[in-house]
């Protein structure tokens, strides 16, 4: 045992209060280096104390909305969003942002979107990537090729080999949510935060190519997910402006785009550019967390019960609202107001359910550009001649900023932005929810973040609707009020769905398929979750557990 402690000790160079516990390997060994853990280790010493303050505040408004209080504008802040401030202007390089591809930092996937004709590519840590060691690992060495121009794959199956073109994508980068942690890097004798992780390395090894290639001042670009408050943004701008002291560029390099995808942060936009007023280029309708979030945070609302979640769509009141108010918010502060992700992806076997599909997107991104959004998201290749087409729409100009500003979404207020959404609940929906919500979670056990499913795109945030809406349904024990039948959901009835659509999965995957892979572990944790008596925050959190591997290696917790 104690050859073998040495042995992997002596194999990543680290300094003082850090320890790697994931598996050692040259390519990310050429990551892992000294400084970079480093500069890791001393943005977690300075700012962890901060990062546990915002996740405690986190917990203590989920304990006020639990006791009934409702998410509101805060009074205190007011002179914040009655000032005429604005945020820094908008780096050149990335002034047209009319359709932006993402995608999980995979070699092949990068490449593709990079090469896709889209203006910027989100390289994704999050949503759509299943955090194992491996897959973070590898995502920093793809990325730092990928800066580098020198990024290739050869898929030996079809023997084709990958390179960039002479135009790519801009690059944007997503870390993880504040939330959750590397369990394979240990500081100080703690799991290092996940997303200083995924940003520390990324700067470290990247910053100096984004100077030479787009100018001082111009990058590396940042979207930011899941935050609730400005507070959590005043963290990420302190980190910001330490990495650009450390690497000695100029203050405002550093450009973020924050998602706004959580309830809270609804009230807090203008709170949250102006924390990031000099990192800032936009907020981004993060459509999916957002309905997940509204769920959570009306947890203990026996009043805000949802309907089928593909009901939820964003010409519900309190989606549009979102939208309109995030437009107006960003216009007025001088940035992009980025519109989301249409879940539909091509349909290859169908050519009318793929035009269907691709109409149903056609539609969303004309509703976006109509609204004022200056670009939108697109999770496949395949869409990109649609969304272009469509936000091209806007004219010979690269956004809207200054076009279409939105001054009658001013007067939206609380009541607007929490309106209870409105549809049926029905068998089918508890039925979806379960099916989607299982296969998804299998997918992520084994290393894939997103998926298509039953045509159309799931990655972790459509997951945690089809989880917290059936939590939701289970805990109230609501009417499925679409079917005709007066249904109540209950755990028996739950019990039998989990049993009838576990057989479904079976049977369309097919039965080696599903043998070999972890459906039956993910339908316990899904059921578990569904079932248990109070929510759990995330999805993720709890099947991390099950995917961090340490070494050496200790026995697989399922
Ligand atoms: C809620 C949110 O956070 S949204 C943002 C996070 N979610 C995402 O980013 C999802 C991104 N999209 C994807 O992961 C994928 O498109 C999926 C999983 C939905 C579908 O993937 P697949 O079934 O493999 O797609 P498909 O087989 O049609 O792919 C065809 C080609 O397009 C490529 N491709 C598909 N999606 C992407 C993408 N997003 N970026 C780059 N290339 C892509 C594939 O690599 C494949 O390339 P190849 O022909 O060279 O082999
Ligand atoms: O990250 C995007 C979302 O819709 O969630
Ligand atoms: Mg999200």
């Amino acid at each position: 045992m104690l050859w073998k402690k040495k042995a992997m000790a002596s194999y990543y160079d680290v300094p003082e209060g850090v320890d790697i516990r994931g598996r050692y390997d040259e390519e990310f060994a050429k990551i892992l280096t000294k400084d970079a853990l480093k500069f890791v280790a001393d943005l977690q010493r300075e700012f962890r104390n901060h990062i546990k303050y915002a996740l405690e505040c986190r917990r203590e408004a989920k304990r006020r909305y639990n006791e009934g209080a409702l998410p509101g504008f805060d009074p205190a802040t007011r002179y914040i969003r009655d000032g005429k401030w604005v945020c820094a202007p908008v780096p050149p390089a990335v002034t047209d942002r009319k359709v932006e591809i993402t995608g999980p930092v995979e070699r092949k996937m990068i490449i593709n979107a990079l090469n896709s004709g889209a203006k910027v590519f989100m390289a994704d840590f999050e949503d759509a990537l299943s955090p194992s060691w491996e897959n973070l690992m590898r995502g920093q060495v793809n990325l730092k090729d990928a800066v580098a121009g020198t990024i290739s794959f050869h898929d030996r199956v079809r023997n084709r080999v990958y390179k960039l073109n002479d135009e790519t994508a801009k690059l944007f980068v997503r870390p993880r949510g504040w939330h959750l942690p590397e369990a394979h890097i240990l500081i100080d004798g703690e799991p290092a935060t996940g997303c200083l992780v995924d940003f520390g390395l990324y700067f470290h090894h990247n910053c100096s190519k984004f100077q030479r290639t787009q100018g001082a001042g111009y990058g590396p670009f940042f979207y930011l997910p899941k935050m609730e408050h400005s507070r959590e943004a005043k963290i990420w701008n302190s980190v910001f402006e330490k990495a650009e002291k450390v690497a000695g560029i100029e203050k405002g390099s550093i450009r973020a785009t924050v998602l706004i995808e959580t309830l809270p942060a609804v009230f807090q936009m203008d709170e949250i550019l102006y924390e990031l007023r000099d990192h800032s280029v936009g907020l981004n309708c993060g459509r999916w967390d957002y309905i997940f979030s509204y769920v959570k945070t009306f947890q203990a609302h026996s009043d805000r019960l949802l309907p089928d979640r593909v009901q939820v769509g964003m010409t519900q009141h309190f989606m549009k609202s979102y939208s309109d108010l995030l437009i107006r918010t960003c216009h007025r502060r001088g940035v992009h107001a980025m519109g989301g992700m249409a879940a539909q992806i091509p349909i290859k076997d169908d050519p009318m359910a793929n035009e269907a599909a691709l109409e149903l997107v056609r539609k969303d991104k004309l509703r976006e550009v109509k609204a004022g959004h200056d670009g939108t998201w697109a999770a496949h290749p395949g869409l990109i001649p649609t969304c272009m087409e469509v936000f091209n729409n806007m004219g010979n100009v690269a956004n809207q900023i200054k076009t279409l500003k939105r001054d009658d979404a001013e007067h939206l207020t609380e009541e607007d932005l929490l309106q209870i959404p409105r549809g049926v609940r029905t068998m089918e929906g508890l039925r979806l929810n379960t099916r989607v919500g299982i296969q998804y979670l299998a997918a992520w056990l084994t290393g894939t973040g997103s998926v298509p499913l039953y045509n159309l795109m799931e990655d972790a945030a459509t997951a945690e609707i089809s989880r917290v809406q059936n939590w939701q349904w289970l805990k109230y024990g609501v009417e499925l009020n679409g079917d005709g039948l007066g249904i109540k959901v209950n755990n028996e009835l739950f019990g039998r769905v989990v049993e009838e659509e576990i057989a479904r999965i079976e049977k369309e995957v097919g039965t080696d398929k599903f043998k070999k892979g972890m459906y039956k572990e993910a339908c316990k944790i899904f059921t578990r979750q569904c079932t248990s008596p109070t929510l759990d925050d995330f999805l993720t959190l709890d099947a991390y557990n099950y995917i961090v591997i340490h070494y050496p290696r200790e026995p697989s917790k399922l």
